[in-house]
C-alpha cells in the first residue's frame, strides 16, 4: 500500500492535489502543532474540509502534544485510520479503544530513537504502527535505515502469529529506499516528496507500488 503524505503537496490547491493521486491506496495527512514537532501544518477544520473532497482513505498522523484530547475527533469525522504517538500520549490504551469505537483503525508512531520493546503489550489494542523512519517535522529528509529493525522485528512477531496489525513507515521513502523496506516487512509505505515532487503523482504511485510487490511477495495490495 502506497500513502503519499500531503506536507509535500500544495497546500493552496488541496483538493487538486487529492485528484492527482486518485487510486492511492491512502492519503496521508501530517497534522502538527508546532509543540510536539518544530512545524505547524493543518488541524481539524480542514481534515473535514478535505474528507469532503475525496473517497481515499484518509491516514491522520497527530504529531501533536495531547492526543488524549483531540484523537478521537478525527475518527468522528471520518479519518479511515488516525495515528497518535506514543510519545506523547498518556493513556495510549484507552486512545485506541476511543478510536476503534468511533470507528477508526487505530494507530500508533513510533519515533526514529524511541524503543519497541517497552509498547509491545499494547499493540494488540492498535491496527497499525507507523515506524518513523526520520524525526517527526519536515518532508524531503533521509531515510533512517537503522529503522528497519524495528521493522523486522514487527515483521517476525505477526508472521508467528503474535501480532496483527499493519507495519508502516513513514519519512524518506522513495525508488532508492522502498525496497529495502518492503523485503524487512512494512505493509504501508508513506511517501511525501517521491510522490508530489514528481511530474507525475499517480504515475509515481504505481511505479513505487510495483517496487515493493516485486521486493516482498507479502506485500498487501489495497
Ligand atoms: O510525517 C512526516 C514528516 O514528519 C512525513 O509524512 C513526511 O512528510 C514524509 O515526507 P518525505 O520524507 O516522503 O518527503
Amino acid at each position: 500500500m502506497i500513502a503519499p503524505s500531503i506536507l509535500s503537496a500544495d497546500f493552496s490547491r488541496l483538493a487538486e492535489e487529492l485528484a492527482a493521486i486518485e487510486g492511492s491506496d491512502w492519503v496521508h495527512v501530517d497534522v502538527m502543532d508546532a509543540h510536539f514537532v518544530p512545524n505547524l501544518t493543518l488541524g481539524l477544520p480542514i481534515v473535514e474540509s478535505l474528507l469532503k473532497v475525496t473517497d481515499i482513505p484518509m491516514d491522520c498522523h497527530l504529531m501533536i502534544s495531547d492526543p488524549d484530547r483531540w484523537a478521537v475527533g478525527y475518527a468522528q469525522a471520518g479519518a479511515h485510520n488516525v495515528t497518535v504517538h506514543v510519545e506523547a500520549a498518556t493513556d495510549p490504551v484507552r486512545i485506541a479503544r476511543d478510536l476503534r469505537a468511533a470507528g477508526a483503525k487505530a494507530g500508533l508512531s513510533i519515533k526514529p530513537g524511541t524503543p519497541l520493546e517497552p509498547y509491545l503489550d499494547i499493540l494488540p489494542e492498535y491496527d497499525t504502527l507507523l515506524i518513523m523512519s526520520v524525526e517527526p517535522g519536515f518532508g524531503g529528509q533521509s531515510f533512517i535505515p537503522e529503522v528497519l529493525d524495528k521493522v523486522r522485528t514487527l515483521r517476525g512477531l505477526i508472521d508467528t502469529g503474535h501480532l496483527n496489525l499493519l507495519v508502516e513507515i513513514d519519512g524518506g521513502i522513495n525508488a532508492d529506499t522502498i525496497e529495502q523496506a518492503a523485503e524487512a516487512g512494512v505493509d504501508c509505505f508513506v511517501a511525501g516528496s517521491a510522490v508530489y515532487g514528481a511530474a507525475d503523482p499517480a504515475r509515481a504511485i504505481t511505479a513505487l507500488r510495483e517496487q515493493a510487490r516485486s521486493a516482498n511477495h507479502r506485500f498487501i495490495p489495497a
